[in-house]
């Protein structure tokens, strides 16, 4: 027989012959005293979980406590824009750093990264004289815009996000993201930001002649510091904006798709050169789908293009769409949609695609404010132009390349005059109906 003796100071049975240790039958004498190994894996798994947990919880606080005291150290930084740009608020308005920690969920532009100035709420606040009222030059559904002093004596068109707006804090680190990439001459100059816990602000250069939507339909503006557009100009602008769609759709990898083109996203410098801004809802296109992407429906009414308007397919040719509602506003003088005009005439498109290549309906429906002194055989052509690119059919639309190519003879013949002066209306526009 052999011997088995409970050990009761540590629950485990000692046997004197080792290959009979697993026959020890657990009596019910001893059973208080041992603890099944399962039971004891219930107990010690949670415990290590915990342990750990706890670890983690540490470590991501004394991580965030490094970098905030390191952020609040600066006032006032040059930042170069990493892979991808990290914006998080900091508690005490301090400014903030870029950082590759997070990613957006966007593909990644690929190319030459640019400085972007990180600036602290103090500058910004004694640039724009604490955001004062009188500064204040337009406010769109994203949040106001105030003209600014900075520092160096730079003006600069500073925009004030709405905390909970539709832009959020996503859209704004899209555009510090995608603006600090992008350089074009038709491309509105991000120069930096600002964030804290109460504000997300962007830093633009200044466009002392505001946006194509304030000359184009005054009387939608309270403020009436504008010109009349004149032929030419009209034609420049045109050439200007589809190069700057084709700077985003074919010189940059992958494509941009800018999502939200409208003629309030068309600043005027003071030649009345425009450049292209609001990049809140841009999306960086597909490479392998051709461009293609599927994704919520965003943007302005009237501008929509239809395929993307109803089932949320996004293409390069989408921007098409708009830019030919901007070809309209350029040609009628009228805005995308006016439910003030008669029936049949409230969507712009509507009421002009029909329109637009018949002659004798184009005269009719070009710009009173031009007062005749265009030419004839110029109109037609942007007219056709514009047809084609507000086509139903996405795909029988031109790319952009196609409409930069087009427009240049026209702007060739129509040089713009060269002093600001003689942007008015009769300035050097050509003799009427030639
Ligand atoms: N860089 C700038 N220089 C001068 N004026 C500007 C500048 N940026 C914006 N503005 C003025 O502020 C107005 C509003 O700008 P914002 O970018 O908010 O445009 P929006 O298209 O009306 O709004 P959203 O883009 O939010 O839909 C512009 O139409 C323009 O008059």
């Amino acid at each position: 027989m052999e011997n088995f003796t409970a050990a009761p100071s540590n629950g485990i049975i000692h046997s004197h012959h080792h290959h009979h240790l697993e026959h020890v039958p657990q009596s019910h004498s001893h059973h208080h005293e041992i603890i099944p190994s399962s039971s004891l894996l219930m107990v010690v798994i949670p415990i290590i979980i915990v342990i750990l947990l706890l670890a983690i919880l540490l470590l991501t606080f004394m991580l965030r406590r490094l970098q905030l005291s390191r952020d609040t150290t600066s006032t006032n930084c040059m930042f170069i824009a990493h892979s991808t740009v990290t914006i998080s608020p900091t508690s005490d308005g301090g400014c903030l750093h870029g950082s590759g920690l997070r990613g957006t969920p966007q593909p990644k532009l690929r190319g030459a990264q640019v400085q972007v100035q990180v600036f602290s709420l103090k500058e910004v606040e004694s640039a724009t004289n604490k955001f004062s009222e009188v500064n204040m030059i337009g406010n769109g559904a994203s949040g106001a815009v105030y003209r600014g002093v900075l520092q160096d004596g730079t003006v600069a068109a500073i925009k004030m996000l709405r905390p909970h707006g539709r832009y959020g804090e996503r859209a704004f680190r899209l555009e510090v993201d995608l603006l600090s990439r992008l350089r074009s001459p038709y491309i509105s100059q991000l120069l930096g930001y600002c964030a804290d816990q109460h504000h997300s602000l962007l830093v633009f250069e200044y466009m002392p002649n505001g946006s194509l939507h304030t000359h184009l339909h005054p009387r939608r503006h309270t403020q009436s510091a504008r010109t009349t557009l004149n032929w030419p100009l009209r034609l420049k602008i045109a050439l200007d904006c589809a190069r700057a769609l084709e700077y985003l759709h074919e010189h940059t990898t992958p494509a941009v798709i800018h999502r939200n083109l409208k003629s309030t996203n068309i600043l005027l410098d003071h030649n009345f050169r425009p450049k292209l801004s609001g990049f809140g809802l841009a999306k960086i296109g597909s490479d392998k789908l051709n461009g293609l992407i599927l994704t919520r429906v965003l943007g302005t009414t009237g501008y929509l293009a239809p395929e993307y308007a109803s089932t949320g397919k996004l293409t390069t040719k989408s921007d098409v769409y708009s830019y030919g509602v901007i070809l309209l506003e350029l040609l009628t003088g009228r805005v995308p949609i006016d439910t003030a005009r008669p029936p049949g005439e409230h969507v712009l498109v509507s009421w002009a695609l029909p329109r637009l290549t018949n002659r004798d309906k184009v005269m009719e429906m070009i710009d009173p404010a031009l007062d005749g002194h265009y030419s004839t055989k110029d109109l037609i052509q942007v007219a056709a132009i514009t047809a084609m690119c507000v086509q139903a059919e996405a795909d029988y639309r031109p790319l952009i390349t196609d409409v930069v190519q087009s427009l240049m003879p026209l702007v060739k013949k129509n040089p713009v005059p060269a002093s600001s002066k003689s942007l008015l209306r009769f300035g050097h526009s050509p003799s009427p109906s030639s």
